[in-house]
């Protein structure tokens, strides 16, 4: 048999059809729904007098516009409650699993997918959200959908869909101690560009990606989407086994043996043939600072904000020109010198348990209080399990006495479809995803960074390198 890779054996495992030009119907093990992108595709179903094909492949939280702070009296947001509402109502009429606002096991949808064994290896999975990309690191091919295909999945569990080209980002080496899965992505997306893998899926591999945890591995594959590709995988091992075993979804006794014989071939095959080879040294991997609009402008702590004037391709001078002016940033300028008026820790890329304990970690050792020039550090964990378990580590305590915000979980200042924004002008280490305009508040400026970066970044009240920390 020829040899494949992980995402080869996914599309061949799922695939029912296959057109003379390509398009293909894959079979769709799981659906996550969400308030944002789930209303009309339950509305279309409706009209059309259709009903949800298989209910228990399932499963909906309300995450983007839930407040983060005290929910007992519900929401106060028109808008968002209106959201919230819509998707208790339709999963309550169709009989679909949610975990609602103040349900414990409620949180980011794709941080609750994995905690729930909800996500498993060699699934499908699907999402009306982009950054579904994350669920790949359990050896999942799984990507975000748009809401019409939302409709589609809930009808008939089956996807229209285009094979992709094979992409091996290889991370070997040791990274440095400091600096964690948020510094490697980000790496790989300012050497390959947020282009760079424009009609692949990524399958993330060698030692630095296989030393991770599976925290880690999410943050990789979550940002998959940032570097242009709509899936990110990791191949499964037995740090995979050992994080998915005894979750409330995953299989137990015959059938949980069964499914790790299965899962054990769900990694490239030597000799499989990859369409790019994009090769990174962890060593050589620093702490992580976006300075612009997009992702893929990103240096690290020991850098200075780039010179527009020695830039030659026009093109790329003149959006250097624009990010620096809407970033407030003066060229040449130190990124340590960067000084912030408020703090984000949270988001489905950095809001699981390992990133606050990186976080905590840093306000241990740094000890005393946020800067008196950081108006507002929050920090909002992944889902409500997260937030118990950290605060059965006294994690809490810890931000809260060094005067960070401990809130309820959901999507937050990530995007700011909820009360926790940036004020215009306002500029905020953030561990979320995306640096673009406006992104987490009208006029609000973003520096992506890693938990450690960002809990260090509030103490100082500017840059600092994390590394000195750890
Ligand atoms: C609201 C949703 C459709 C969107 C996405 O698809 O990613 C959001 O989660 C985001 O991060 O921008
Ligand atoms: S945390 Fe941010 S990136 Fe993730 S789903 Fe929510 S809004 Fe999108």
């Amino acid at each position: 048999m020829t040899a494949r890779t992980l995402y080869d054996k996914l599309w061949d495992d799922h695939v029912l059809h296959t057109e003379d030009d390509g398009t293909s119907l894959l079979y769709i093990d799981r659906h996550l729904l969400h308030e944002v992108t789930s209303p009309q595709a339950f509305e279309g179903l409706d009209i059309a007098q259709r009903k949800v094909w298989r209910l228990s492949a399932n499963l909906a939280v309300s995450d983007h516009n839930v407040p983060t702070t005290d929910r007992r009296g519900g929401i106060a947001d028109p808008t968002s409650k209106l959201q919230v509402d819509t998707l208790d109502a339709n999963c309550d009429r169709l009989g679909v699993t949610q975990f609602k606002m103040n349900d414990k096991r409620q949180g980011i949808v794709h941080v609750i997918g994995p905690e729930q064994g909800a996500t498993l290896p060699g699934m499908t999975v699907v999402c009306g959200d982009s950054h579904t990309s994350t669920h790949g690191a359990f050896g999942a091919l799984a990507h975000g959908i748009g809401t019409s295909e939302v409709e589609h999945v809930l009808a008939t569990q089956t996807l229209l869909a285009k094979k992709a080209k094979n992409l091996l980002v290889r991370v070997e080496g040791t990274l440095p101690r400091g600096c964690s899965a948020k510094d490697i992505v980000l790496a790989i997306i300012g050497q390959i560009g947020t282009a760079g893998g424009t009609g692949y899926t990524i399958e993330f591999g060698g030692a630095a990606i296989r030393a991770l945890s599976m925290e880690g591995r999410m943050t990789v594959c979550n940002m998959a989407i940032e570097a242009g590709a709509r899936a990110g995988l990791v191949a499964v091992d037995d740090t995979t086994l050992a994080y998915v075993k005894g979750r409330p979804f995953s299989p137990v006794g015959v059938e949980w043996d069964q499914a790790v014989a299965q899962w054990r071939h769900l990694h490239s095959d030597a000799g499989a043939h990859f369409d790019r080879v994009v090769d990174i040294d962890a060593a050589t991997i620093r702490p992580q600072v976006t300075w612009g609009t997009s992702p893929e402008m990103v240096l690290s702590i020991e850098d200075r904000v780039p010179d527009p004037e020695r830039e030659k391709d026009d093109v790329k001078r003149g959006a250097m020109e624009r990010a620096l002016t809407y970033m407030a940033l003066e060229p040449n300028k130190a990124i340590a010198d960067i000084r912030i008026d408020k703090v984000f820790i949270g988001s489905c890329t950095n809001s699981r348990i390992e990133d606050l304990r990186d976080a905590a970690a840093v306000v241990r050792k740094v000890g005393g209080r946020i800067a008196s020039n950081v108006r507002l550090a929050l920090v909002v964990p992944g889902s409500g399990l997260v937030k118990e378990q950290a605060e059965r580590e006294g994690l809490d305590k810890v931000f809260t006495s060094a005067g960070f915000e401990w809130r309820e979980p959901g999507c937050s200042m990530c995007l700011a479809m909820n009360a926790d924004r940036l004020e215009p002008g306002e500029r905020c280490a953030s561990t979320s995803n995306r640096n673009f305009e406006g992104r987490q508040g009208a006029g609000g400026r973003t520096h992506l960074v890693s938990p450690a970066m960002a809990a260090a970044a509030a103490l100082h009240g500017h840059f600092v390198d994390a590394r000195r920390f750890i």
